[in-house]
């Protein structure tokens, strides 16, 4: 199948809540403008695939709620951007001026080699104008960032600005894009392994579609665990809230009991689990594959039947015997025969 990209980026929209951080992201990746305001929860994301320098760069923008409210949420997506957009509006000083707090917070939150630019927005609103196109522009040279005036309403400088963020990405990574014409596959797997949001809404909707099937003869049951990449870091609290508005999002809901994070490998894995690896040892489908990057290994002490990664699941009989083991590749939804398989060894 032909690659549908070679590199993926991720840009991050920062600023006050109402400069049009929304708005411009669906300005550049749908055409569209919708001039309501609903604020952003947490964060949201949409893609786009550019062309530059003959590289298919496929640039995940991530749009961030200005609210401080969704602060600890939000900080938690700087440190894997590679881009950095600051939006105020320029009818709005107060958002002009807070610039320096969100340059602060990327400062100490994303990685240093992250590209930065600044963005002005609403250049549309000359008459309700509160700061002016020098000041925007002397505040850029400051920080050594390149500015930009837009406006999201009229479509203005939107497509340059976010073009040229991608451009000065791609350039910071240009060693990794020079190697990635000997190395394209290893880079990719990496992107599409920490690029998990699809498989993530596809396992989550099975598991959702399989419940609601049987919905008295089997009992779906969820364990967040942040040993994977760190990719479950809410707070218990918050973790129905980030699956509803972030991954999957949509408005989410699980119809399957979700539990407290738990650590599923490592000295304090839980009873259920070490139970379970200790039935089975390894997918049914995939014996051999525990994870292969060494830096993912976060756990001890580490062991052959570990969980590998996110959407393992165990399929436990009607008595409570562990009856198989599918690895993350395995589809959710292809467990079913075997769920009607046990489910016919079963009186009702
Ligand atoms: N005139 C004008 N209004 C805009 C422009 N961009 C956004 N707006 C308006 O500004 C308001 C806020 O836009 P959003 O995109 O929702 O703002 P946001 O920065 O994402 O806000 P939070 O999600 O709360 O952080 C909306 O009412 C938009 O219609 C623009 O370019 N020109």
């Amino acid at each position: 199948m032909a690659k549908q990209y070679d590199v993926l980026f991720r840009l991050l929209l920062l600023g006050d809540s109402g400069v049009g951080k929304t708005c411009m992201m669906r300005r550049f990746t749908e055409g569209e403008f919708d001039p309501s305001h609903i604020s952003t929860i947490g964060v949201d994301f949409k893609m786009k695939t550019l062309e530059i320098d003959g590289i298919k760069v496929r640039v995940q923008i991530w749009d961030t709620a200005g609210q401080e409210r969704y602060k600890t949420i939000t900080k938690q997506y700087y440190r894997r951007a590679q881009g950095i957009v600051f939006v105020y509006d320029i009818t709005n000083e107060p958002s002009f001026q807070h610039i320096a707090k969100w340059a602060s917070d990327a400062d100490e939150y994303a990685p240093d080699k992250v590209q930065r630019i600044l963005v002005g927005n609403k250049s549309d609103e000359e008459l309700r104008r509160m700061v002016t196109t020098d000041q925007g522009s002397k505040l850029a040279q400051t920080y050594e960032m390149e500015f930009f005036e837009t406006s999201a309403s009229a479509s203005s400088n939107i497509s340059e600005s976010f073009t040229r963020m991608t451009e000065l990405v791609l350039r910071a990574h240009k060693r990794d894009a020079d190697n990635l014409l000997s190395s394209l596959d290893d880079y990719l797997e990496k992107a599409a392994l920490e690029d998990e949001g699809s498989t993530t809404t596809r396992d989550f909707g099975e598991l959702n579609q399989l419940q609601s099937k049987y919905p008295h003869r089997l009992v779906v049951l969820g364990f967040p665990c942040n040993q994977f990449g760190y990719q479950e870091n809410c707070s218990n609290g918050e973790i129905l809230s980030s699956l509803q508005h972030v991954r999957p999002g949509g408005g989410f809901r699980p119809n399957f009991t979700i539990f407290e994070k738990c650590d599923v490998n490592g000295t304090n894995t839980h009873p259920v689990f070490a139970y379970l690896k200790d039935k089975l040892p390894y997918p049914d489908d995939d014996a051999n594959s525990l994870m292969q990057d060494p830096k993912f290994l976060v756990w001890s002490p580490i062991s052959r039947t570990d969980v590998s990664w996110n959407f393992e699941k165990f399929l436990v009989g009607p008595e409570g015997e562990p009856f198989k083991r599918y690895s993350k590749k395995f589809p959710t939804i292809d467990i079913e025969p075997d769920i009607v398989r046990l489910l016919r060894l079963t009186k009702t």
